[in-house]
């Protein structure tokens, strides 16, 4: 299938098709030079997909507030309420998946294995990948948020955690947790040796995370089939940063909480119809997001 745009120019009405002969089946996104808000207003379809995200409910390691990156921490016993609870949200709402995509840590996929047993859906297909990693913490991996902040400053601090592109001191080999996350089997179908990270900021996070959005989630999207991810603080920060435009100074403050689902509606484009809606009383949504932006106060 292609796609029309009507554009209005100089009092003209102008309408673009794209698509191609190779890319037939295929929907194109318009040209990058077409400003989204255009995009949004002209794009001649009104389609609309919908895709559900969650971050993994709270690991053992975020109840210690230690950075946890790689290292793979079992959800706590708060984690395992969350998850269930998220699943009883998406219940709720009704909402039924074709298709779930995960990490390959264990946090992420119990959250979502308790999602799909709350709805009912433990038989849909799961495909796991180490480009839905949380971002790798690097040289932080384990240490405590509270404690780095009192040695380094709460303004270091949240530039290792939020900033867009000032990536966490490296891993060196003779780290702690080094061996037991660069030998881990898990890993043997991917990253490769050379692209294994030392350390992500947000902008390599995204590097690595928006190649499978956009080459394995968007197709499915586009074929209708209805999806969920079950993922990461900032590998999701990730895509929201590019669902929604948010600007490298922007992303710094938002803040995903632990375990409660929110739900894209998406045009053909995939681009948001609206903004990001939480499954979860929006009071209780707002004091979850601030109390993960404090985790890196020293107290
Ligand atoms: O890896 C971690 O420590 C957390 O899951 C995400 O941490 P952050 O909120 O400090 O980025």
């Amino acid at each position: 299938m292609s796609g029309l745009l009507r554009l209005g120019y100089g009092g003209h009405l102008l309408n673009l098709c794209f698509g191609s002969r190779q890319n037939r089946g295929a929907f194109l996104e318009p040209p990058k030079w077409i400003s989204r808000e255009l995009q949004r207003k002209y794009s001649h379809n009104c389609e609309k997909f919908t895709v559900v995200m969650v971050r993994h409910g709270e690991s053992e390691w975020n109840q210690q507030n230690l950075f946890c990156g790689w290292y793979d921490a079992q959800l706590s016993e708060k984690g395992r309420k969350e998850a269930s609870a998220a699943g009883k949200a998406i219940k709720d709402a009704k909402l039924r998946f074709d298709v779930a995509h995960t990490s390959l840590l264990t946090r992420a996929q119990d959250t979502l294995q308790s999602i799909l047993e709350v709805t009912g859906q433990k038989d849909i297909c799961i495909q796991k990948t180490w480009r839905l990693n949380e971002r790798h913490y690097g040289g932080l991996t384990g240490l405590n948020k509270s404690e780095t902040a009192k040695k380094y400053g709460e303004e270091k601090v949240k530039i290792w955690r939020r900033s867009f592109d000032t990536p966490p001191p490296p891993m060196e080999q003779d780290h702690k947790y080094y061996e037991c996350i660069v030998k881990d089997p898990r890993y043997c179908d991917g990253p490769k040796p050379d692209e294994f990270p030392k350390s992500e900021s947000l902008k390599l996070t995204i590097e690595r995370t928006l190649p499978y959005w956009n080459d394995v989630i968007v197709p499915q999207i586009r074929q209708g089939r209805k999806l969920i991810i079950a993922a990461h603080g900032n590998s999701l920060r990730g895509i929201v940063k590019h669902l929604d435009q948010i600007s490298n100074e922007a992303i710094m403050e938002l803040n995903l909480p632990t375990g409660i689902p929110f739900v894209y509606e998406l045009d053909k484009c995939m681009l948001p119809l609206a903004p990001m809606k939480f499954l979860g009383d929006p009071e209780t949504v707002k004091k979850a997001m601030e109390s993960v932006a404090k985790q890196g106060k020293a107290k």
